[in-house]
């Protein structure tokens, strides 16, 4: 019999959780003992000896449609057990990417390695038999939710009683038990999106690949969503790569990024990194009551740095953060009511601008 998740006792929706922790699985212990491996990525340059375990590694990857570069000489390294955000505008390349690194498309030049072997003709089944995709556009529109579970279960080999199992366990968790026998035809947009990632998770890859994971659905299903993957990320040590354009809130979910641009890879690490190397200072927001351009002038004077007026506001950076308290007396000294010192974290959105609009590489 399935275990199922436990709604709280407020009656509050049933939150995601990963299958195996459902079912309570011997090899969630396995992945709970495996010591944490150590951060992915950094630079666009491949580098075999960074120390940790890769899933994923593609070396130099070039794929030319005609004579039309989209992807060009892209190398990174997504370590085990990490969510990794492949970023970009619209044509960056980011499909052609996932195609490339599940193998769907073969590259011009360069090689990509899953689970430390060379991704090959011969052996892109059996590598693929270990990853999940999700997109949202092979659900089968005339057959019943369980239907498309069951058909992806058996091409992937499971058991009947597995999928059935599977099945149930899925359903409950993404909250579509009800809908069983809908034809998906009849689902919701969200409905169908939550489908399209339970249909991805039904095998429990090692590698996930997820496209645009939380489009559709309303901000409980994403907030949901987000910690489901966080929980089998940490639980079963799933290797997650995102491609998204919903870059706010996406610190929650991924540990390093990858921006791509005109097909290349401009800034690729750590997300921290990242964003500490661009902004190594603190950034602050302050409200005044008062004279706006005394306000500037008086910051300006103290951190010596541009101070910008934005929305009634001052936005500036001090390097050290003793300066803040310096910056608070100078503004009680020339009179200037203080309604707000609020300490700004850069985010990938921040970012991502900074990066598409002024070409910067942190
Ligand atoms: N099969 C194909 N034949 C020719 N050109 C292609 C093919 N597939 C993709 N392209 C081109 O490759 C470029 C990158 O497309 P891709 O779909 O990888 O971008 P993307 O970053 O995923 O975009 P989006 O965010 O809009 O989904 C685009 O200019 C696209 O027109």
């Amino acid at each position: 019999m399935p275990i199922r998740t436990r709604p709280d006792e407020l009656g509050q929706r049933t939150r995601w959780r990963p299958i195996r922790q459902l079912e309570g699985r011997t090899n969630l212990v396995t992945a709970l003992q495996r010591p944490t491996q150590a951060t992915a990525v950094v630079v666009p340059a491949f580098d075999p000896g960074g120390g940790s375990e890769p899933t994923v590694v593609a070396a130099g990857l070039t794929k030319l449609f005609g004579s039309r570069e989209v992807v060009s000489d892209l190398s990174l390294h997504v370590s085990t057990g990490r969510a990794f955000g492949l970023l970009g505008p619209n044509g960056a390349g980011k499909t052609t990417t996932v195609r490339l690194l599940t193998g769907l498309l073969t590259p011009t030049r360069g090689e990509v390695t899953l689970f430390g072997e060379t991704l090959t003709r011969s052996n892109a089944d059996a590598l693929r038999a270990r990853i999940g995709v999700q997109t949202d556009t092979s659900l089968y529109e005339s057959l019943s939710v369980r239907d498309n579970l069951r058909f992806w279960g058996e091409l992937h080999g499971l058991a009947t009683p597995t999928i059935e199992r599977r099945t149930g366990e899925v359903l409950d968790v993404l909250g579509l038990s009800d809908r069983v026998d809908s034809l998906v035809g009849e689902l919701s947009k969200g409905m169908r999106q939550k489908l399209s990632v339970g249909r991805a998770v039904l095998h429990e890859p090692d590698l996930l690949f997820l496209d645009e994971p939380t489009a559709g659905l309303d901000p409980e299903a994403s907030a949901d969503l987000i910690d489901y993957l966080h929980e089998m990320i940490r639980t079963l040590h799933t290797t997650v790569i995102i491609c998204t354009h919903q870059l706010q809130g996406l610190e929650a979910l991924c540990d390093d990024i990858g921006i791509l641009k005109n097909g290349s890879l401009i800034v690729v690490g750590e997300v921290r990194q990242l964003l500490h190397r661009r902004w190594p200072e603190q950034r602050y927001l302050l409200t005044v009551d008062g004279d706006l351009a005394v306000a500037e002038q008086t910051v300006a004077s103290v951190v010596g740095g541009p101070v910008e007026i934005a929305d009634g506001n001052l936005r500036f950076c001090v390097t050290q953060e003793e300066s803040i308290s310096l910056v608070v007396a100078a503004l009680v000294r020339n009179e200037l009511q203080i309604r707000a010192v609020i300490p700004q974290q850069p985010t990938i959105q921040d970012l991502y601008f900074d990066t598409i609009n002024n070409g910067t590489t942190p």
